[in-house]
């Protein structure tokens, strides 16, 4: 359970923000300058509030009506930034027991193994860390704040740095992390992809202000509430099962009770589960079932909502099976179709990402 409400001034900027939530991995989103730095400052610490609260775990970190501030070094919370920091004189294990002995605990060698096996760090310890990728390095980094027995994880865009490949190569530990482990963990990130991967909860942070903050499948499916820079990101995320893979055409088909969708690539064993999201914007409306068309996913359903999205553009939000699909379409469009609530439609999505584990190449298809 993680639960702040703060206010801060910091020159021009003001920072009023609060969130409650339960999730295993919740997001901190924004673009640059929204405050999402501020804020993990202090939650770790690293600064004080004009005034407000801060709870983890039950446990009450700040709450500048009662006088409470507890100091960064006992607040029990593991760091770990864009840059891996880790100490260049150790080798991986004495970084990885750093953690361990800065924070008082007693050595754990059942601890250690656990921590080494969830990272998949075991081959790497007698090395230095300039023998490392920055991969590797940001593993270990967790690690090391894993090894000081956090009650929560702040992770601030621990992928910043690293190209495409390294990013791929982290991202099933930092997920395995949050399905594993039984630290909540706090990431902050300004990709909507690493997001609907990784995270449960999500909040938004525009101008210093929570924006919205929800699942992260509520939050990705209400446009109308997010900030326009992130707006073209919005959509539907899909849990979804794989049920087949084509090798003639590179393909795989995924099922939920929404429907079918193709994808391209290899996504895995049929009952794999993964999550699959659809930008409002690569989807189009059809009254009638389409023929002769290039996209191959086309999923049945009745529109739930309408809902105006500036002056030139709706959101038709379509039910499929007890799923949401949702298509941003111009007003003009959705007039000439005579689009209603109750309309049965057929959506066609143009694109979708694979937010999966093991994306193939070329995620996107149209
Ligand atoms: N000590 C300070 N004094 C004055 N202004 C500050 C101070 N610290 C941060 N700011 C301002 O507060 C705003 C939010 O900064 P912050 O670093 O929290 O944003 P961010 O969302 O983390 O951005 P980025 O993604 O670029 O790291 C910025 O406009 C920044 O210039």
């Amino acid at each position: 359970m993680l639960s702040f409400d703060l206010r801060q001034r910091l020159g021009d900027f003001h920072l009023d923000a609060r969130f409650s939530g339960s999730g295993r991995l919740t997001a901190l989103f924004g673009v640059s300058g929204s405050g999402k730095s501020s804020l993990i400052a202090l939650l770790a610490g690293l600064s004080r509030p004009d005034d407000g609260v801060i709870e983890v775990g039950g446990r009450t970190l700040v709450d500048t009506g009662r006088g409470i501030f507890v100091p960064p070094h006992r607040r029990r919370i593991g760091c770990v930034f864009q840059e891996a920091r880790l100490f260049p004189h150790l080798s991986v294990i004495n970084n990885l027991d750093y953690g361990r002995r800065f924070s008082g605990q007693a050595r754990d060698p059942k601890a250690m193994a656990r921590v080494v096996e969830l990272l998949g760090i075991g081959h790497l310890l007698d090395r230095g860390p300039s023998a490392l990728s920055g991969g590797e390095k940001q593993r270990v980094a967790i690690g090391r704040a894993l090894m000081a027995g956090p009650r929560l994880l702040l992770l601030d865009e621990p992928l910043a740095s690293l190209d495409e490949a390294r990013k791929a190569e982290i991202l099933p530990y930092i997920e395995r992390l949050r399905d594993e482990g039984d630290i909540p963990i706090v990431l902050v990130s300004h990709s909507v992809a690493e997001v609907a991967r990784l995270a449960s909860d999500m909040v938004v942070l525009s101008d210093g202000k929570v924006a919205t903050s929800g699942t992260v499948a509520d939050v990705l499916g209400r446009l109308d509430l997010m900030p326009e820079e992130m707006r073209s990101e919005g959509g539907a995320v899909l849990e979804m099962q794989v049920t087949s893979y084509d090798p003639r055409f590179d393909m795989s088909v995924l099922e939920a009770a929404a429907g079918r969708i193709h994808m391209p690539g290899d996504c895995g064993p049929a009952g794999r589960r993964l999550r699959v999201r659809i930008r409002a914007r690569d989807v189009m409306i059809a009254t009638g079932r389409p023929h002769g068309l290039s996209a191959l996913n086309v999923l049945d359903g009745k529109i739930a909502a309408i809902v105006e999205s500036g002056r030139a553009f709706v959101e038709v939000h379509v039910d499929c099976a007890g799923s949401r699909v949702i298509a941003r379409i111009t007003r003009q469009s959705a007039e000439g179709l005579e689009l209603a609530r109750g309309c049965a439609v057929h959506a066609v999505v143009k694109t979708v990402s694979l937010d999966s584990p093991h994306p193939p190449h070329n995620p996107e298809v149209t």
